[in-house]
C-alpha cells in the first residue's frame, strides 16, 4: 500500500503539560513519520471553523474555547494506512473507553480535553492539511 498522510493536532491539555515529545514518540513507534509540524495558537474563530461540523453539538462552545485556550502543535503524519493507524493509536474519544497503551488512555484528561485530534478520512485529511500547511512547508 502507498504511503498516506494524515493531519494531527496535539491539543492544549497536552502542550500545557509538555507532552509533545512523549506523544510524538508514540507516533514514531507506530511507524508514522512526522513530515511537518508547527506550534500555533488558534484564535477562537479558527477553532470554530475547524470544528464547524460540530456546530450543533452541545459541547461546541466548550470545545472552541478549549482549542483556543493555549498553543497546539499541528502536524502532518505519513505512513502506511496513516489515517487508520493514527486513529488506532489515539484511542477512543473518551479516555475511559480508550484501549490500554493508546495516547488517550495514557495522557488524556477527559472526553473534551483528550490530547490529540486525528483526521478520520482521506477527504478530511486533505482539507485539514491544506488549511494549516502550504505545500512548501512539507518536504518530499
Ligand atoms: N461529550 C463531549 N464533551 C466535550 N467535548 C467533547 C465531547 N465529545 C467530543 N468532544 C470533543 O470534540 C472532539 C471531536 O469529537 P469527535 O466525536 O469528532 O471525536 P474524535 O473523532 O475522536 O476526535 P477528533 O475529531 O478531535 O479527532 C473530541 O475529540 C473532543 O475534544
Amino acid at each position: 500500500m502507498a504511503l498516506e498522510r494524515t493531519f494531527s493536532i496535539i491539543k492544549p491539555d497536552a502542550t500545557r503539560r509538555n507532552l509533545t515529545g512523549r506523544i510524538n514518540a508514540k507516533f514514531e513507534e507506530a511507524g508514522l513519520r512526522i513530515v511537518a509540524q508547527k506550534r500555533i495558537h488558534m484564535t477562537r474563530a479558527q477553532a470554530g471553523e475547524f470544528y464547524g461540523v460540530h456546530r450543533e453539538r452541545p459541547f461546541y462552545d466548550e470545545l472552541c474555547e478549549f482549542m483556543s485556550s493555549a498553543p497546539v502543535v499541528v502536524q502532518v503524519l505519513e505512513g502506511e494506512n496513516a489515517i487508520a493507524r493514527n486513529r488506532e493509536i489515539m484511542g477512543a474519544t473518551n479516555p475511559s473507553d480508550a484501549a490500554p497503551g493508546t495516547i488517550r488512555a495514557e495522557f488524556a484528561e477527559s472526553v473534551g480535553e483528550n490530547s490529540v485530534h486525528g483526521s478520520d478520512a482521506p477527504e478530511t485529511a486533505a482539507v485539514e492539511i491544506a488549511y494549516f500547511f502550504s505545500g512548501l512547508e512539507i518536504v518530499g
